[in-house]
């Protein structure tokens, strides 16, 4: 092969696949709660930047613990959490959002000012900021409602909502606690829908805590496994069906091999207490 065409073709390989750039690496960091409680044996997790990983366990497991940690909002008994390389506890340098299983919203503000609240936190100016909630009520598709309460809102809408919120500081990180296990399934599967779409649209790196199996098989690109008593991750399994999924995959053969993969590992989990 001549010397320009070697060039060309590493130039190829190197476009096409980028090295991994880690987002969130847990160094065996562990929890034991201020009661004694060991919530977590020490954990060992790299995500990459970009990737949807999803946390399933039994009851107990420690993944909110996890994700909490990740988050900045509990600290690791032992061991180290890094964000984008640096230490999680330098919080300025990293922007992210949690989303909680409940919308938690102002019930006497309409949707843009609970869209607007990590805004006005931050003292952004006022005109921005109301531009940027625009932006974000685009996103998941509730322009039309920006001047109504949340009262006269579904649970679904008053989960996007909360996603808007969510997204209204521009995170490179979105950590997601069980948001849609309140909801409907035909819901819920709109919602998957939607959260992947803003995923690959905005780049954003998704953790993604869920009890459900198939919203897990239908979002993730890896499964991270993990088992109670204590808290630990016993498996990192991969879902390497290809984006963009919809409605159409979860009725292949494909998907139900993974779901009965995620539910044997569940099963194996949910029976392991070392305890
Ligand atoms: N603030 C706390 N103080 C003491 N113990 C706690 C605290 N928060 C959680 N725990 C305990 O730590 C363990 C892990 O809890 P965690 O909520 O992280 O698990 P989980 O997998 O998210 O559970 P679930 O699926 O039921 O939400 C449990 O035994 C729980 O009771």
């Amino acid at each position: 092969m001549n010397s320009s065409l070697k060039l060309t073709v590493m130039s190829d390989v190197r476009s096409a696949n980028p090295p991994p750039v880690p987002a969130i690496e847990v160094l065996s960091a562990e929890k034991i709660y201020s009661n004694g409680t060991r919530a977590l044996l020490p954990v060992n997790l790299t995500i990459n930047q970009g990737e949807f990983v999803t946390l399933l366990g039994p009851s107990g497991c420690g993944k909110s613990t996890l994700l909490k940690m990740v988050a900045g909002l509990t600290e690791s008994s032992d061991g180290k959490l890094l964000l984008w390389r640096r230490d999680s506890r330098e919080k300025a340098q990293v922007p992210l959002s949690f989303v909680f299983q409940e919308a938690t919203l102002m019930p006497w503000s309409d949707v843009q000012n609970n869209v607007r609240l990590p805004l006005d936190l931050a003292g952004v100016p006022r005109a921005e900021a109301n531009t940027r909630v625009s932006e974000a009520l685009e996103l998941v598709g509730l322009s039309k409602f920006a001047k109504v309460l949340p009262r006269e809102l579904s649970g679904g809408m008053q989960m996007r909502v909360s996603i808007a919120r969510g997204l209204v500081t521009r995170p490179k990180l979105l950590l997601m606690d069980e948001p849609f296990g309140a909801l409907d399934e035909i819901t819920r599967n709109k919602l998957d829908s939607d959260l992947l779409r803003l995923w690959r649209e905005q780049g954003l790196t998704v953790v993604f805590v869920t009890h459900s199996i198939h919203e897990a098989v239908f979002l993730s690109q890896r499964v991270i496994m993990m088992a109670a008593r204590p808290g630990r991750v016993v498996e990192d399994i991969a879902i390497t069906e290809p984006f963009p999924r919809n409605e159409d995959f979860r009725v292949t053969p494909a998907f139900s091999r993974y779901a009965k993969q995620l539910q044997d590992s569940l099963l194996q989990a949910s029976q392991s207490g070392m305890e």
